[in-house]
């Protein structure tokens, strides 16, 4: 479903963020990316979505090689996955269901179908009473939900979330952590990018760990 082919990435500056990543995760699986910051993390996840290009090995997602995709057919690949990364807008013009809907809009969905898919994806989240609310207004760990119900409407087979849970007391770390693993339950492929140990000690997942650009494990 992924798999990483000495995958290496040199940025413009020349700093090498990943050197020779092999790896391969299956349809289905859930994994978490551990390692220090500045390991990597976020550039790997990056590399699987194409908003950074590799600059030498071959990534395949799906059936797609992502090496190769042309500029136009990345809104294609994308279709199939949910990100939420660190950087993530939110757009504070507009209420929780406007923000949750907008992935929607490159879509031939018909409104009714929009709204339908907006709250079920609220629904799953435990939003569903927040949909008129302004993101302001918000607790973090509801803000963090409801950008998981904005990368999940479109329902992706795949979900990538970089340090989705940092920033969050464990409470709401826990509660974000449970949708993910609901979206996991059934059938979705999840990537999750995480420093929390206390979590990667008990995960009964796969953990693989960057170190300096290479994986550890
Ligand atoms: N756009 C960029 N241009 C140049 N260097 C970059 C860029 N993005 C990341 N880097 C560098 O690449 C290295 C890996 O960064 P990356 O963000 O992938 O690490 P990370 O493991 O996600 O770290 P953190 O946990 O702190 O977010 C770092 O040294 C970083 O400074």
């Amino acid at each position: 479903m992924i798999s990483f082919t000495d995958v290496c990435k040199l940025y413009p500056e020349g700093y090498e963020a990943l050197k020779n990543i092999t790896l391969s995760i299956e349809q289905g699986e859930q994994v978490f990316l551990s390692g220090h910051s500045g390991a990597g993390k976020s550039t790997l996840l990056k590399l699987i979505v194409a908003i950074e290009r590799p600059t030498s090995g071959n990534i395949v997602v799906g059936q797609q090689n992502i090496a190769a995709l042309k500029r136009s057919a990345i809104p294609y690949l994308r279709r199939n996955i949910g990100m939420i990364f660190q950087e993530q807008k939110i757009l504070y013009d507009r209420n929780v269901f406007a923000n949750v809907v907008l992935p929607l809009q490159v879509t031939n969905f018909d409104t009714k179908t929009r709204a339908a898919r907006v709250r079920a994806a609220l629904d799953k989240v435990g939003l569903l009473n927040k949909e008129k609310a302004d993101p302001i207004t918000l607790s973090g760990g509801e803000k963090q939900r409801m950008c998981i119900a904005r990368a999940v409407v479109h329902r992706p087979t795949i979900l990538i979330a970089d340090e989705p849970t940092a920033n969050l007391d464990s409470n709401y770390a826990q509660d974000i952590m449970a949708v993910f693993e609901s979206f996991n339950q059934v059938g979705v492929t999840v990537l999750i990018s995480t420093h929390d140990e206390q979590l990667l000690g008990t995960t009964s997942h796969r953990v693989l760990e960057l170190g300096h650009g290479q994986l550890v494990t």
